[in-house]
């Protein structure tokens, strides 16, 4: 199914803006965990069965995986998702942005390796940078538009003809690259005004936001700000604040009450 699909569906089944950030740092495992064999793989399949029916998509962000040469739990991971939580859609957190010949590559990594349904890309190097996933009418192209880090204006704020960059961006995405309607941009939670304006010129365009919990991006802002008109339009993204809320054996558990947690916040906003 097309990643545009699954994501409108998987919003509906579940109630549910929520995307669970995979990001593993086995040092926060909980102490049982930390030297098993396969600790990578069993604390990530445990917070995915935990949560799946209260996400509308799961990211696993890349470098946690490859920094632990765990690229093969990544593999299975996401295997793991599509066989036992169909219908969830799988989100690459990679980032990647490279000229056309490359960026070939770094698609098939994303799309026949990983096996992924959407990737996050970075849209500096322009138009032929982003074709090979562009051309993937069933696969998701999510690019980064206005960051949610401290340093995300240093050059998205900058003065372009009148507008700033992260709104030219906005702009010619939308205009010009979403032909197959496989456009999806990043906007962080911690900039909610910024994240207005991008949606007043992108429509309905699915806006992923991350900067939520950790980072202290404010939910209600962030709803009343990025919200279409039929309630939806976002994938609110939490890693840290879910997959660590809890410290013990129970900690899927507690992954799945901060998961539960934030979906109702989400909710209540939404329809206040
Ligand atoms: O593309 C992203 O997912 C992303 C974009 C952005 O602007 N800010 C941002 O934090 N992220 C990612 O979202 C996750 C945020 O993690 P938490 O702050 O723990 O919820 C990390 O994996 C980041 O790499």
């Amino acid at each position: 199914m097309h990643f545009m699909q699954s994501l409108q569906q998987a919003w509906t089944r579940n109630d549910s803006l929520v995307c669970v950030g995979l990001d593993p740092e086995p040092a926060k495992f909980p102490a049982h965990l930390r030297d098993a064999p396969d600790a990578v793989f069993d604390f990530c399949r445990a917070i995915v069965d935990a949560t799946a029916d209260l996400v509308c998509a799961f990211k696993p962000q890349i470098a946690h995986f490859a920094a632990l040469r765990a690229e093969d739990t990544l593999e299975r991971l996401i295997a793991h998702i599509h066989a036992k939580h169909p219908g969830v859609p799988v989100i690459l957190d990679a980032k990647r942005g490279d000229i056309g010949s490359t960026a070939q590559h770094y698609a098939s990594e994303a799309f026949e390796r990983y096996q992924a349904d959407a990737v996050t890309l970075n849209p500096y190097l322009g138009r032929d940078s982003i074709q090979p996933f562009l051309d993937r009418a069933d696969k998701g192209v999510i690019l980064l538009c206005r960051t949610s880090n401290p340093g995300g204006a240093d050059f998205q704020a900058l003065d372009c003809s009148g507008q700033p960059l992260y709104l030219r961006v906005a702009e010619t995405i939308a205009r010009d690259w979403n032909a197959h309607g496989n456009c999806a941009l990043v906007t962080g939670a911690t900039w909610p005004e910024e994240l207005g304006k991008v949606r007043a010129v992108v429509g309905d365009m699915p806006l992923l936001v991350p900067g939520i919990g950790a980072q202290g991006g404010d939910v209600e802002a962030v709803l009343r700000h990025g919200r279409t008109a039929a309630g939806t339009g976002l994938l609110i993204s939490s890693s840290r604040a879910i997959l660590y809320a809890g410290h013990g054996e129970d900690f899927a558990a507690a992954a799945r009450a901060a998961a539960s947690g934030l979906r109702d916040t989400i909710n209540r906003c939404r329809r206040g």
